[in-house]
């Protein structure tokens, strides 16, 4: 194995002459060393080592190993994730064992077996690798590519895995999901996956006048109605090389609708008052919260768009319907508003958790994000109350969740049963065999549900 590169591999030894050896056994790392605990952190901060063996006694009291541990606990400060191996005296398990508590990889016993000392350094290198790369991956994992999207639940985090696995392919995505779900954080998420190397831009058809629309889509050429003073790129040519998120995509007039059709068509665009196509190379995501098959059925979405838009179709669930959500996006906003403020970052109080996990939230992430805001300004004494939030706890509105498990264990089973029995005709032979247990544990349980 290889030493890798950043990291090499620090010696902590007084005696000179002993370290020299240590090198020479060692001379497949890359090594730096040190004699006591302040040369030790030095080059600790200077190299950022992955391994370090250490002799436990140091100046100035080599007799006694209390600088060597003052050492450990140093370097461990400084990356808890570097491997330590400790080389003790004979006979010294117990200091060994501390060293080991205390967070060190391993120990060797000195006079050190240069071979057994050498293998150890590689296996303790592997680890850190390993680690290190672990972390890495989670990182990656849970990377910004959805700048900051906040989530548990474990639909939504089907949705980022698909959008992930889509964004490098030119496939055109279509987002379905009511107003505030994240639809635009999304599409963002997507393009930044995708690594094109164009733009993201995004546009709003429903807040655009009809007769505006087209020319913020395709652009314009000088004098090509009043008040074009100067040729002028659309969103589509912005986004060229990018991706254009196209919200609202439901509310899209008609004529534009062909429009559209025709650009997703032929890859090309004319600007209003050209004659030139110009080709252009776009990911066009559409959004919408509209139900565009009822749209359809009333004439008021061509259906040939609606099969160029939907080659991947990813819906969102709304915030309701994603377990934990409401609270944990509760917490994030309320330190990052609170931060913001320059305020003490409040807590939830009981009744703002539980109005937070029966509200609806029709306006999703959107209304929950504005609540927050307004809490963190009116809470007082760093508590946000249901008050705070606007949401009354309303008394017997909403069954308060069951977080009893062995409620939800009890009601989970008495509905597979029933459903067996169901499924079987009472036939208690065949539901035991469908539900994977025993006869007598299928009465055992029947008796204890009260399953009539
Ligand atoms: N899961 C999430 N975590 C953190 N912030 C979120 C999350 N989802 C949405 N947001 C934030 O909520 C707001 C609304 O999100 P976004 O604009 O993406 O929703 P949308 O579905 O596009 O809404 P609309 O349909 O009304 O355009 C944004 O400020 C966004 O940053």
């Amino acid at each position: 194995m290889s030493t890798p590169r950043h990291a090499p591999l620090l010696i902590v030894e007084d005696d000179l002459a002993l370290q020299k050896q240590l090198k020479w056994s060692l001379d497949r790392f890359e090594s730096v060393a040190a004699d006591d605990v302040a040369s030790a952190v030095l080059q600790f901060r200077r190299h950022g080592p992955a391994v370090v063996t250490m002799d436990l006694g140091l100046p100035p009291d080599q007799d006694s190993v209390s600088e060597g541990f003052k050492c450990l606990e140093r370097l461990l400060e400084l990356d808890p994730a570097v491997k330590v191996i400790v080389l003790t005296g004979q006979n010294d398990q117990e200091n060994a064992l501390r060293a080991i508590r205390m967070g060190a990889y391993d120990f060797l016993a000195k006079p050190v077996d240069p071979d057994v000392l050498s293998l150890t350094v590689e296996r303790a290198y592997r680890l850190y690798e390993l680690q290190q790369e672990n972390r890495r991956l989670q990182l990656q994992q849970s990377s910004d590519v959805f700048g900051g999207l906040i989530t548990r639940d474990a639909g939504m985090q089907k949705v980022c895995r698909m959008i992930e696995r889509v964004a490098p392919s030119d496939a055109t995505v279509l987002l379905l999901g009511e107003s505030g779900t994240g639809k635009e954080v999304l599409a963002q998420g997507l393009h930044d996956a995708s690594k094109r190397k164009g733009r993201f831009v995004a546009i709003n058809c429903a807040a655009i006048p009809e007769t505006l629309l087209e020319s913020e889509l395709f652009g314009y050429e000088k004098g090509a109605f009043t008040g074009a003073t100067k040729s002028t790129l659309g969103k589509i040519e912005t986004a060229n090389g990018g991706t254009l998120m196209l919200d609202e995509i439901g509310d899209l007039p008609m004529p534009l609708q062909a429009k559209l059709l025709r650009f997703l068509q032929e890859r090309v665009i004319e600007r209003v008052g050209g004659r030139q196509e110009i080709p252009i190379d776009v990911r066009v995501v559409g959004a919408t919260h509209q139900d565009l098959k009822a749209r359809i059925a009333d004439g008021r979405f061509r259906e040939d768009l609606y099969y160029r838009l939907a080659e991947i179709v990813v819906e969102i669930p709304p915030l309701r319907d994603r377990m934990g959500d409401a609270v944990l996006l509760s917490h994030a906003f309320a330190r990052r508003f609170a931060t913001d403020m320059r305020r003490p970052v409040p807590a939830l109080a009981e009744d703002a958790v539980r109005a937070l996990e029966t509200h609806r939230w029709p306006g999703n992430v959107r209304e929950l994000q504005n609540m927050l805001k307004r809490a963190v300004i009116m809470a007082e004494d760093d508590r946000i109350t249901a008050a705070d939030l606007g949401l009354q706890a309303r008394a017997g509105s909403e069954p308060e969740p069951v977080l009893d498990l062995r409620a939800i264990r009890d009601e989970a089973e008495r509905r597979a049963i029933v459903t067996a029995l169901a499924r079987t005709d009472g036939n208690i032979v065949r539901a035991a065999e469908l539900l994977g247990i025993s006869r007598p544990t299928l009465y055992d349980m029947i008796n204890r549900l009260n399953i009539k």
